[in-house]
């Protein structure tokens, strides 16, 4: 699990660890690594003789990157700076840069190998000024790889929105921790690889960070696997309750994403039976939620509608004490009066909202805090939200938060959400609890989707048939272990 910690955080935990080092050793952890990843980039051509940038602000953050600066000049780079806060600058990280030989520069001009980007770090206000916006256009017109240090310059740390005047990295080199502008939101994808330097911060961070970021084991380990004793009821039963004469594809879609999961029968409700029955003939149908029976979770809502009947079923359905996951048009009626549709629940509900249907549930959408948005309206409605995106973000009614790293832009297609859904429902059913099945639902699915991608263009049949390798490659990890007995 990968954690991330905002600013404040951050800045708590150095000021614990700085009072037990000596003045400046953080900075030359911070730099000793940096200047190791730098070289690691150059590792093609050799650091010797190639050409680096330094783009240097006016905090620490500039100040790590003349150390490193300095560091590289020692192994034979020829190594300039641009200084942006002129008098400003880091002053014993310019005088060892100046000692190692570091030339000044008042203009970036190419050829360059690697340019370093030490304009702000966690001090940084989001956005750049205009000379530093004016450099790192013309750094990108070199065509040079960019390594952010410890953050892309300009976006905001905290909540990873990303002005335009912000950078774009190849690599970042973050420093102690992850922070939340590399993992979420639009700042994300700016930051490139992250690669982690320690400086002995982890044991001073405080125990819940703003984000958390499942990576393949953890979701592996999460991921419910039949044991000897098991069969179909104790694997779990999913209802789901989906499609309409209209949208028969939304529920043969839930239904093979149900299927792709941990429980062992899926019992469908709703009038695209004879779709289901043709497509996926080991579910078990019935006309509507009060006829199903018995299931451990619900999944309701995508291709439902919003008429009477539609309206009936989604009454139905969370009037059952089970966990209930509520998609698309379930979403649209829950809208009309969440507090009220959801009063009486206690059993687990999941809402997994794009922007349009959490601005109708939430009164506006997401902004560029999304994990602070997802956050209100899970405790608003006392809900756990996936509020899908690129990082889509899964938030519980007590503040907790996790990211998904595997989003892919081929899974914004029509049906792929239903895929999700009926996923999610079957790892409800499972017996996961809800943000684990939501996490672990939206884990899978990326990488269904980044799988069908590698084939072509991406129909949501591509993501349901990319979900069983990946299943399989989740479970063989826990497999493994239950090989020899
Ligand atoms: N505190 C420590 O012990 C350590 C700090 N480290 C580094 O220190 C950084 C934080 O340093 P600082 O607190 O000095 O802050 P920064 O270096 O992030 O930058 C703050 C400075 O930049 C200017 N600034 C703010 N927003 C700007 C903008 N949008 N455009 C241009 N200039 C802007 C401000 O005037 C301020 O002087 C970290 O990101 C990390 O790189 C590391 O060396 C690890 C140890
Ligand atoms: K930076």
């Amino acid at each position: 699990m990968r954690q991330a910690y905002g600013v404040a955080q951050v800045r708590a935990a150095e000021q614990a660890l700085m009072a037990t080092v000596p003045d400046g050793a953080l900075m030359q952890r911070a730099a000793a690594g940096l200047a190791v990843r730098a070289a690691g980039m150059l590792a093609d051509r050799g650091v010797y003789s190639s050409r680096v940038l330094l783009l240097v602000g006016a905090g620490n953050n500039g100040g790590d990157t003349l150390f490193a600066g300095a560091r590289l000049a020692r192994r034979g780079a020829r190594v300039s700076a641009l200084l942006l806060a002129g008098e400003h600058t880091h002053a014993a990280g310019l005088a060892d840069f100046r000692a190692a030989g570091g030339r000044l520069v008042d203009a970036v001009s190419g050829p360059v190998d690697l340019v370093l980007d030490g304009i702000v770090g966690i001090g940084g206000r989001p956005g750049l000024r205009p000379d530093a916006d004016a450099a790192v256009r013309a750094v990108a017109e070199t065509g040079a790889p960019v390594l952010a240090v410890d953050v892309p310059s300009g976006v905001d740390v905290d909540t990873g929105a990303a002005p335009d005047e912000s950078v774009w990295a190849d690599v970042t080199v973050t420093f102690g921790t992850y922070k939340p502008c590399l993992v979420v939101g639009a700042a994300a994808p700016r930051a490139g690889l992250v690669e982690l330097v320690d400086i002995g911060l982890t044991p001073y961070l405080p125990a819940v960070p703003a984000l958390s970021v499942p990576d393949v084991d953890d979701v592996a380990a999460a991921w419910p696997v039949p044991g000897p004793s098991s069969d179909k009821y104790t694997r779990g039963v999913v209802g789901v309750a989906t499609g309409s004469e209209a949208y028969s594809g939304a529920a043969v879609l839930s239904v093979g994403g149900a299927l792709a999961g941990p429980a062992g029968f899926v019992r469908y409700a709703g009038h695209a039976a004879d779709f289901v029955r043709r497509a996926w003939p080991s579910a078990v149908i019935a006309d509507r939620v009060g006829d199903a029976g018995r299931v451990q979770a619900w999944v309701v809502g995508s291709g439902l509608g919003t008429d009477v009947r539609a309206k009936g079923e989604l009454r139905a359905a969370l009037a059952a004490d089970v966990p209930v996951c509520v998609d698309a048009d379930g979403l649209t009626l829950l809208a009309e009066d969440p507090v009220g549709w959801l009063a009486d629940r206690t059993a687990p509900t999941v809402l997994t909202p794009h922007d349009r249907e959490f601005a109708r549930l939430a009164g506006a959408e997401p902004g560029d805090d999304r994990p602070a948005a997802a956050r209100s309206l899970a405790a608003r409605l006392d809900v756990t939200v996936l509020l899908k995106g690129d990082r889509t973000v899964v938030a519980t009614p007590d503040g907790r938060c996790l990211v998904n790293s595997t989003g892919t832009a081929a899974l914004a297609t029509a049906g792929s959400g239903d895929v999700l859904s009926g996923l999610l429902g079957s790892l409800l059913a499972a017996g996961l609890p809800a943000e684990h099945a939501a996490i672990a639902a939206a884990f899978a699915h990326g990488l269904a989707g980044r799988e069908a991608a590698t084939h072509g263009p991406v129909t949501a049949m591509d993501v349901l048939s990319g979900l069983r390798p990946v299943v399989r490659s989740l479970t063989s990890v826990n497999a493994a272990a239950h090989t020899f007995r």
